[in-house]
């Protein structure tokens, strides 16, 4: 059988991907952050909108959460599968949420830049006069707002319930999975003013997309509730800056917390900026790195893609007939058929077929009993809509 496969597979690692994910890759597997020419890709922020992909890359794995930084379009159009780590880090970021309550509740970062400061010999006495500038209120009984209940909002949620707080969350396109999870105590509105007009807090759980651009804008800032307090632990750009500074200065907006802090967020009073550390634990970068290694392992070696962001997860586990083909293609009327007429012609039979879709692209597995030769993959190539063949 002609193999698409190269027998060693290079892995380009961008950023720091955790060595306990690494170390499950099989031997012939070779990760560096300077290899040529690679097969697939591991990422965690950096941004890849201007990365040159090479004809080889068929994988790139985000090992974390938010996929702003991927060109997912331009990868879907080259074939690439995309996938991310649900939940992987999930914790941590519920974790530094639970910090930045704190933080945006007590100026203890006030406080304890006031001791670093402090000259004399006095402090003990003088304390006690100081410390009502850094005083604040408690998190209990106060109304916590959760934008978006997915891995980590429904677990932020359940925290603040934790926490003696009344829960309110808002989330449209909820999964069935994050709704079976939810605390029942969370209050799930379907509108985000209701949200906005009664919490004390609240904090964002969202993807960046081009539809959650500056989500947290005038028109919601103009109902917050007066002395709100806002956490944004899921990308910059879902708060318009000028807006929440407009509204800031009118006393409607007491604290923001961001964990992406640009140019206009360090100039913005007000303003806890905390330097991306999310998912900046050992156990999130573990757990996001073996859960992408294994993704790749199993796409590289397989064809098989699990948690993918363009094409449809498909599993046919490990192939036990004589060779499997794999189509990335367009999700247009006739791919199937087309494909499986190559084959026909060809007379190679079919022992196992499947065929996914997911939104504008589709992924067919074709387990066969005959031998294919190299001519084959042009021809399924040649297809329109086609834009990746594999031979395993
Ligand atoms: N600061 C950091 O280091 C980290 C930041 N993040 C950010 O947090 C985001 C969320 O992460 P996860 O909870 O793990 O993702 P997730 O995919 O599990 O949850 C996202 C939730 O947002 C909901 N959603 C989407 N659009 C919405 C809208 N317009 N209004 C309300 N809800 C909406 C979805 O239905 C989903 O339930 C990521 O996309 C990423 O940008 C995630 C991990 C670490
Ligand atoms: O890998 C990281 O530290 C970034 C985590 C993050 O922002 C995400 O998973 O969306």
């Amino acid at each position: 059988m002609a193999k698409d496969e190269r027998r060693v597979y290079k892995i380009k690692t961008m950023n720091n991907i955790s060595k306990e994910g690494l170390k499950l890759l099989p031997a012939n597997f070779i990760a560096s952050p300077d290899v040529e020419d690679p097969d697939a890709i591991l990422v965690r922020s950096a941004d890849l909108h201007d990365f040159e992909f090479g004809p080889n890359v068929r994988f790139v794995g985000r090992a974390g959460a938010g996929v702003n930084n991927i060109p997912i379009d331009r990868c879907s159009e080259k074939g690439i599968v995309v996938t991310k780590a649900p939940g992987a880090n999930a914790n941590g970021v519920k974790e530094l949420v639970l910090l930045a309550l704190l933080l945006s509740s007590r100026d203890v970062l006030g406080g304890i830049d006031w001791v670093r400061n402090y000259k004399g010999d006095a402090i003990g006495k003088d304390v006690e006069a100081a410390k009502k500038r850094f005083a604040g209120p408690e998190l209990m009984g106060k109304t916590l707002g959760v934008v978006g209940l997915g891995a980590t909002g429904r677990r932020v949620a359940k925290m603040g319930i934790d926490m003696g707080m009344n829960v309110m969350g808002f989330d449209p396109f909820l999964s069935i999975g994050n709704a079976l999870n939810l605390d029942t105590r969370v209050n799930v509105v379907e509108d985000p003013k209701a949200l906005f007009n009664k919490a004390d807090y609240i904090t964002l759980h969202i993807p960046y997309t081009a539809d959650t651009k500056n989500f947290v804008g005038a028109e919601l800032l103009s109902i917050a509730k007066p002395g709100l307090r806002l956490i944004n632990i899921a990308r910059g750009g879902l708060v318009d800056v000028k807006a929440l500074k407009k509204f800031m200065d009118a006393g409607v907006v007491v604290n923001y917390v961001v964990d992406f802090p640009d140019p206009e967020t360090m100039r913005l009073p007000h303003t806890i900026n905390i330097p991306h550390l999310g998912a900046s634990t050992p156990e999130s970068e573990e757990n996001s790195a073996i859960m992408v290694v294994r993704q790749l392992v199993d796409y590289l070696d397989h064809g098989n893609i699990r948690h993918s962001v363009n094409f449809p997860d498909s599993n046919m586990g490990i192939c036990n007939s004589m060779g499997r083909l794999t189509v990335n293609h367009r999700n247009i009327p006739n791919m199937l058929g087309q494909i499986t007429k190559v084959l026909a012609d060809e007379e190679i039979n079919i022992a196992n077929l499947l065929n996914r879709h997911r939104v504008d692209w589709a992924y067919t597995m074709i387990d066969i009993d005959s031998p294919v030769h190299e001519g084959l993959r042009e021809k399924i190539l040649n297809i329109d809509g086609v834009v990746r063949v594999r031979f395993f």
